[in-house]
């Protein structure tokens, strides 16, 4: 029984609207409370509008739910998947209710978001415990994953993803290729505050770390010579707030002034190909770089990659044997889930 104590496992998601007349609601829920300019918010729908009203994050989470199952089944662990979102149905505090009533007492939850900051880590620790509080005295312990940014199972599918869309370049082209390893901006007050409380990470905190380790791991992993960036998308807030930049837009603008002609865009930031990603990157940066004339390609997110599918197992393993967590590269490995840590919003 090498996965006790844990009787449950639960991915936790971000959610997002199936239909068009769940957009405006879903984006109630994520704003609630948010000082987000009412300009923005209309924008923001009209990207889901799109696509008809249906982020692609809510099948992504059935898929890798799916392919979990399928990854425990075959190698004997006994554990019951559930899942809940922060934003939209299936919400977090009816799953917790549900594994109340199933008799679940003890559960081990992963993120579907791999940093340390207030959003990716802090936030899913805060709705963890108000689902909790919602359900009352029968709700189950519910023990949340380390960040996983630099588990060979994230890192390895970023390396042959880059890898392939290196190869969807014209011949030519791949050679000279700057890779753009591209992240969810955040404000800089909330990257500061990223990670354990009293770390010396400097202003960008352990968000930018940990980004810039990932690229660096990816660059190297690939054994190819070519020049690598972080830049950030969907900055969201007043425009008086300071967000981390560049934007990827503006940086494409830079690049292709200085006679770079080939890009490859890798949304490190993220775990799947969703809204933000498919918008952002595959609409908007990519016709940015289009009207540049530049050769634009997008590295695929982990996904359901067979090698990620396997980290959430691995994780659930650590975690259960209390073994010293697999981790590539140099970052201390003391920015996780410290008390106090990515507190601010
Ligand atoms: C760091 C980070 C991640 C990555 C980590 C993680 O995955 O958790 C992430 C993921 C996501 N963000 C998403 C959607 C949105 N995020 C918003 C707003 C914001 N995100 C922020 C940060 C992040 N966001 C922040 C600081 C805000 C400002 C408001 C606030 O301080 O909280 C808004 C409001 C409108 C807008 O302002 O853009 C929306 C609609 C979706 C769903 C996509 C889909 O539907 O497929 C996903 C996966
Ligand atoms: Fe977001």
């Amino acid at each position: 029984m090498p996965y006790e104590p844990y009787d449950a496992f639960l991915l936790i998601s971000f959610g997002g609207p199936e239909a068009e007349d769940e957009v405006i609601p879903f984006l109630e829920n994520v704003t609630r409370g948010r000082n987000i300019p009412r300009e923005r918010l209309a924008e923001v729908g009209q990207h889901y509008y799109l696509y008809g009203g249906v982020s692609p994050i809510n099948q992504q989470c059935r898929d890798l739910i799916a392919a979990v199952r399928a990854d425990f089944a075959e190698h004997g662990v006994d554990l019951p998947v559930y899942w809940g979102n922060r934003f939209w149905a299936p919400m977090l505090a009816d799953t917790v209710a549900q594994m109340a009533k199933d008799g679940v007492r003890r559960v081990v939850a992963m993120a579907t978001s791999a940093y340390s900051n207030y959003s990716s880590h802090r936030a899913y620790l805060d709705d963890i415990a108000a689902a909790r509080e919602a359900v009352g005295p029968t709700a189950p312990e519910i023990e949340l994953i380390r960040p996983f940014y630099d588990h060979p199972g994230f890192v390895e599918p970023l390396v042959e993803h880059t890898r392939a869309a290196l190869d969807r370049l014209p011949d030519q082209e791949r050679a000279g290729a700057h890779l753009l390893f591209s992240a969810h901006s955040i404000p800089t007050a909330m990257a500061a505050a990223s990670g354990p409380p009293g770390h010396t990470f400097g202003p960008g905190g352990a968000y930018v770390a940990q980004l810039g380790e990932v690229a660096r791991l990816v660059t190297e992993r690939l054994g190819e010579d070519h020049p690598y960036e972080l830049v950030y998308q969907s900055r969201s807030g007043p425009p008086s707030q300071p967000w981390l930049e560049p934007d990827v837009n503006d940086r494409l603008t830079e690049l292709a002034g200085e006679g770079v002609r080939a890009v490859v865009v890798v949304p490190h930031g993220f775990v799947s190909d969703h809204m933000e990603v498919k918008y952002d990157l595959d609409n908007e940066a990519r016709q940015t770089a289009a009207d540049l004339g530049l050769h634009f390609e997008r590295a695929l997110s982990p996904g359901t990659h067979p090698r990620f599918v396997a980290m959430v197992r691995e994780l659930v393993a650590e975690r259960a044997a209390g073994a010293e967590p697999v981790r590539l590269g140099s970052l201390p490995a003391d920015q996780e889930c410290a008390p106090g840590c990515c507190a601010q919003r």
